[in-house]
């Protein structure tokens, strides 16, 4: 029985085209389909009694999920787009992330030739398993303050490791504490005597006949995370080294070489490029935050629709809670986000397939943008996208809170998204500073990609919004300069008041908290822009491009509703047209209502991927619920194991102590 059906009929727009839409192609929404139900079936992919097993007994039950996924891809010749889709269904982090996500691409990118001919075969084969050892107790953000040395000796031609302090040991890679043998691992380069910047090294850790540490190497798991099952599947490890040898030729070079001599050559690369895993990883994660987001969407929304409490009249149906107005003004825009995260990190995924081929040409003028998107844009979606799943929790009510809603273990698992691979606000910052520097260059430099509105910074300083109407609000021009001019004057102020400091870097101190905001304006004004700029392309289905545009102007006008003080205080808005946009704002949620159930429907989720009671397509919540309770193992008896022992005798005390 379908207990949603009704709210399927109600939509008004073709949802297997829709499918495609989200999915990017035809092609791609295939190919993710075959992976997601060759996972869906398979019994070994399991995941509800995850958040029940101790660690020890978690952690076998994900290496044995890793091999047999493992196994799929070689016997099935999967390719690599297929594998990283089977990885998204696994849905379960392990130590094969940061091999694939983080060793393999920092040999790619740092590596020169001969390394990565040697290295990456061995990688891809997974004859070594590696991970990204850059973190430590010390330091995470200030990568410039690592304290693990690579000290040359001339006299061996090797590198000697050492963790000279307890804060240089490495701490939290993914993958270090039980299973990597091999790691990029992060350290001051030292030779003569003379500090030359922080560099990676491909080191060995574990034997690969017995898996135990190396002479000088102690390596162990960090211990037990935030939440059940979660992130606990992942091995994250703390390494030091005691004066560990290795060749010189393990130094990745592509950015400077050191010589036999113990000589210092620096290429034509820049030094950023020692960075350049983490803009890989970030435009990734973006990718991933529009998984995360429609899938805490796709549980609240029908369960929303499922869901029904007060307004009944002569003994008819109670009301559907989707129906509130305040659940849909916290319900849509998350939705809306999760299109608008899907198609910005479209968008992301190919500026940065640019700038890879680019680097590979050397070629790096665009290195500088690519980095402040994939930072700002890592950000800004995985902040929104961690309030956004506790959001659709609160949506759910107190069965959110179960574990069977699947909500509490994708909250637990996300919300690290907004610390690695960067904290948020440190990322952010970043993005300031290239925008700070994007200001300062006016004069004679021509703003080029997402920092172009820059070059129409005096006119959008003096124009004004021209809505009169709520109406006014639905046109894109309107919204786009709305949020360009506001991005323009926030920065510009921000640099005026940059000015008024004598030193810069005290400046930026002290205005960090608002040089934050100019970048979220900015990062804001992206998001929105690329969704219009979707939207500009051929979208074939009956109803799928107009109700993508719903959702678009749910998006933008949210966002400006939500940031009215912005709009107000750069006096691009005047208090009338604000409230005008929150007006339409209303209109928009009246039309996204009869469709809601089909665009959750289309992002296409299995009910193993949602691994939700309440999110199950059929809606067939409640029985499932009452069921799922008596599989609790506390339920396995009526009288629980420690009764007699600890209560009991309470009870019997309480019959003599009639003095309480
Ligand atoms: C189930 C089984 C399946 C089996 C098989 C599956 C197969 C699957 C195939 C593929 C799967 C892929 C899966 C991918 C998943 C990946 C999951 C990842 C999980 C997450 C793990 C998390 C890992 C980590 O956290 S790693 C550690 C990350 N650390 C950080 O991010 C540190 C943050 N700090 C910094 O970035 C920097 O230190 C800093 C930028 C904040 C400061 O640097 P600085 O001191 O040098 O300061 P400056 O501000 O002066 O900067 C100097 C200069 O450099 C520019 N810059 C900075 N960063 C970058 C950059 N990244 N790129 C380019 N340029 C950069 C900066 O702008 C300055 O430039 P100037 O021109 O102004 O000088
Ligand atoms: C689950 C998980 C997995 C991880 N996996 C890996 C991995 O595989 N490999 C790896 O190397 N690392 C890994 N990390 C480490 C991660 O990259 C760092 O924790 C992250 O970069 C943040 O650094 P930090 O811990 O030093 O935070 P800190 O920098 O100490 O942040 C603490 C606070 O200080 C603030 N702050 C710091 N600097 C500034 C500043 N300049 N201005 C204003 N505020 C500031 C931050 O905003 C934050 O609020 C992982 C971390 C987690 C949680």
């Amino acid at each position: 029985m379908d207990y949603l059906s009704d709210e399927r009929k109600k939509s008004d727009f073709d949802v297997e085209a829709m499918k495609v839409a989200w999915a990017g192609s035809i092609q791609e929404f295939q190919l993710s389909d075959r992976m997601a139900k060759l996972v869906a079936n398979d019994p070994v992919f399991e995941k509800f009694t995850r958040p029940m097993l101790g660690r020890k007994e978690l952690l076998k039950n994900t290496l044995r999920k890793s091999a047999h996924a493992w196994k799929l891809i070689i016997d099935l010749r999967l390719s690599e787009e297929e594998a990283k889709w089977l990885r998204l269904y696994v849905d379960e982090p392990a130590y094969t992330d940061l091999h694939w996500g983080m060793f393999i691409p920092a040999i790619e990118g740092q590596g020169t030739e001969e390394q990565k001919k040697k290295w990456l075969p061995l990688a891809k084969k997974m004859q070594i398993i590696g991970c990204y050892a850059q973190t430590e107790l010390g330091h995470g953000s200030n990568v410039q303050g690592l304290e693990t040395t690579a000290t040359f000796d001339t006299r061996t031609d090797e590198f000697i490791m050492h963790s000279p302090t307890l804060t240089s040991s490495k701490w939290w890679p993914g993958g270090l504490g039980k299973l990597s043998t091999h790691a990029v691992v992060y350290a001051r380069l030292i030779v003569g005597g003379q500090f030359h910047g922080v560099h990676g090294f491909i080191v060995q850790l574990r034997s690969l006949e017995d898996h135990s540490p190396l002479p000088g190497i102690t390596v162990g798991d960090i211990g037990l995370k935030f939440g059940n099952g979660a992130y606990n599947t992942m091995d994250n490890g703390v390494l030091r080294f005691d004066h560990v040898r290795i060749p010189r030729n393990q130094m990745l070079m592509r950015v400077s070489q050191v010589t036999k001599e113990g000589k210092i050559m620096q290429s034509d690369v820049p030094r950023q490029l020692i960075y350049g895993t983490m803009v890989y990883v970030r435009q990734t994660i973006v990718a991933d935050a529009s998984k995360a987001l429609s899938r805490a969407v796709c549980i609240a929304t029908r369960y929303s629709a499922v869901r029904r409490q007060f307004g009944s009249r002569d003994g008819g149906p109670e009301t559907q809670v989707i129906d509130y107005k305040t659940q849909q003004s916290r319900l849509f825009p998350l939705l809306a986000s999760a299109y608008a995260f899907r198609f910005v990190s479209e968008w992301l995924k190919s500026l940065y397939l640019d700038v890879k081929q680019r680097l590979e040409a050397n070629e790096f003028s665009t290195l500088p943008e690519a980095h402040a998107c994939t930072a700002g844009l890592k950000s800004l979606t995985t902040t929104a996208t961690a309030d956004g799943i506790e959001e659709c929790r609160k949506l759910c009510g107190g069965h959110g809170y179960l574990v069977s809603s699947g909500l509490p273990e994708l909250f637990a698992v996300y919300i690290p998204a907004c610390t690695y691979e960067g904290d948020n606000v440190v990322l952010m910052l970043q993005v300031a500073r290239f925008l700070v520097k994007t200001v300062s260059e006016l004069g004679h430099k021509k703003p080029v990609g997402t920092t172009a509105y820059m070059g129409r910074v005096a006119s959008l300083m003096q124009k004004n919004s021209a809505v009169q109407t709520a109406e006014g609000w639905l046109n894109p021009g309107a919204v786009v300069e709305a949020f360009e001019s506001r991005a323009a004057r926030m920065a510009v102020r921000c640099a005026q008041e940059l000015a008024k400091f004598g030193n810069p870097e005290e400046g930026f101190a002290e205005l960090a908290v608002d040089l934050v905001e100019v970048a979220v304006s900015h990062c804001q004004l992206i998001v929105v822009t690329k969704f219009f700029e979707k939207l500009q392309q051929d979208i074939p289905g009956k109803g799928v491009k107009e109700s993508l545009e719903v959702l678009c102007y749910v998006y933008a006008l949210f966002l400006l509703h939500k940031h009215q003080g912005d709009f107000l205080a750069t006096g691009y808005l005047t208090p009338k047209q604000a409230s005008l946009a929150n007006a339409q704002l209303r209109t928009l949620y009246s039309k996204v209502r009869p469709n809601a159930i089909a665009l959750v429907d289309s992002f296409s989720y299995t009910d193993h991927y949602l691994g939700s009671i309440l999110g199950r397509y059929d809606g067939n919540v409640y029985p499932k619920l009452y069921e799922a309770a008596w599989e609790d193992p506390l339920n396995d008896s009526d009288v629980i194991d420690g009764f007699h022992q600890y209560v009991q005798p309470i009870l019997k005390q309480r019959l003599h102590s009639a003095k309480l």
